[in-house]
């Protein structure tokens, strides 16, 4: 059964168990399992809270961190060349004066990303790739649905974004939005933060719940925008924000972005008479740029592409 963490502020996010090393071979009975309850937090949700205890250890998670710090306080003209042409956002950029980021795109074979990812895998002994969750989690959802042969294509044509995240004390800014309420554009996405919280999960109605999770090996995965496409609105997407209110530390997390490659459509197999199609196919970086260039306005996906 799906369970639910119990500090007091996350007892309605549903959590799931990846602690079990059977879990993440197909067809063990750990697998049906997890399958069932990731793809009912998604459904519900749109997100879930991991936990695999022992994967990422505490001094990891330390040093993931500080060097996160020592990237993100480049000075403005260094961080500022890490532009990529035709896709000004996923380099250096601001949505708040609290928040800034900066993004490697397309990265599994770059070195720095290389050097980045091998922090989840100290000394070369291979533990957990935030990947190898990405692609589990999909393929959960793919087989659930029974439409698993799509699942190859679907990494094939998937490209990872690494997003660094700093949100600077609300005192010295003036502000405590960190992010506006929003739904990711993409695919899905898996958050992970240091110990300063901030991100706060949409879970229905205005009501808010903070991922405040015991550190140091839990991870939050979203689904966007895009799941949601796919799947005619079997999987909803997750509505977030992160505000540092009552907040005096900087709060820095870091998120895999995985977007599509062209255009995303429903697949037919979630098409009937019941469920007759909901969006019209949508191309990943035409939504994203015509959602930035729309700065301000809050759009839907139901008003961007609902049919
Ligand atoms: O910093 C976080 O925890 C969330 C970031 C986020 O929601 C985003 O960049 O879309
Ligand atoms: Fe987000």
């Amino acid at each position: 059964m799906l369970s639910c963490l119990s500090t007091p502020t996350m007892t309605k996010l549903p959590v799931v168990d990846f602690s079990k090393a059977d879990c993440w071979k197909p067809k063990t009975s750990s697998w049906l399992t997890v399958r069932k309850d990731v793809c009912l937090a998604l459904k519900k949700h749109g997100c879930f809270v991991t936990t695999m205890p022992d994967k990422v250890s505490l001094e990891l998670h330390n040093t993931i961190f500080e060097t996160l710090k020592d990237l993100l306080d480049f000075p403005v003209e260094v961080k500022a060349k890490n532009r990529y042409e035709g896709n000004v956002y996923f380099g250096h950029s601001s949505y708040t004066p609290v928040q800034e980021c900066l993004g490697i795109m397309n990265a599994p074979n770059t070195e720095a990303i290389q050097k980045f990812t091998h922090l989840f895998w100290p000394n070369g002994n291979e533990k957990f790739s935030v990947y190898e969750l990405d692609h589990v989690v999909t393929k959960m959802v793919f087989e659930n649905y029974g439409v698993q042969k799509y699942h190859d294509d679907h990494i094939q044509s998937t490209f990872p974004i690494f997003q660094f995240a700093q949100y600077k004390e609300p005192k010295k800014v003036g502000s405590d939005v960190g992010l506006e309420s929003h739904t990711d554009r993409n695919f899905n996405t898996i958050l992970y933060q240091n110990h300063v919280c901030g991100l706060e999960i949409n879970i229905k109605d205005d009501e808010w719940i903070m991922f405040d999770p015991p550190l140091p090996s839990w991870f939050l995965f979203v689904a966007g925008d895009l799941f949601k496409i796919w799947s005619n609105g079997r999987i909803k997407s997750c509505r977030h924000r992160v505000s540092m209110r009552g907040n005096d530390e900087v709060r820095y997390s870091f998120g895999l972005f995985s977007l599509k490659l062209g255009v995303t459509h429903t697949l037919e197999e979630f098409v009937d008479e019941d469920h007759p199609t909901r969006y019209r196919p949508v191309d990943q970086l035409e939504y994203i740029n015509s959602f930035n260039d729309n700065k301000g306005g809050l759009w839907n996906i139901e008003e961007y592409c609902g049919v």
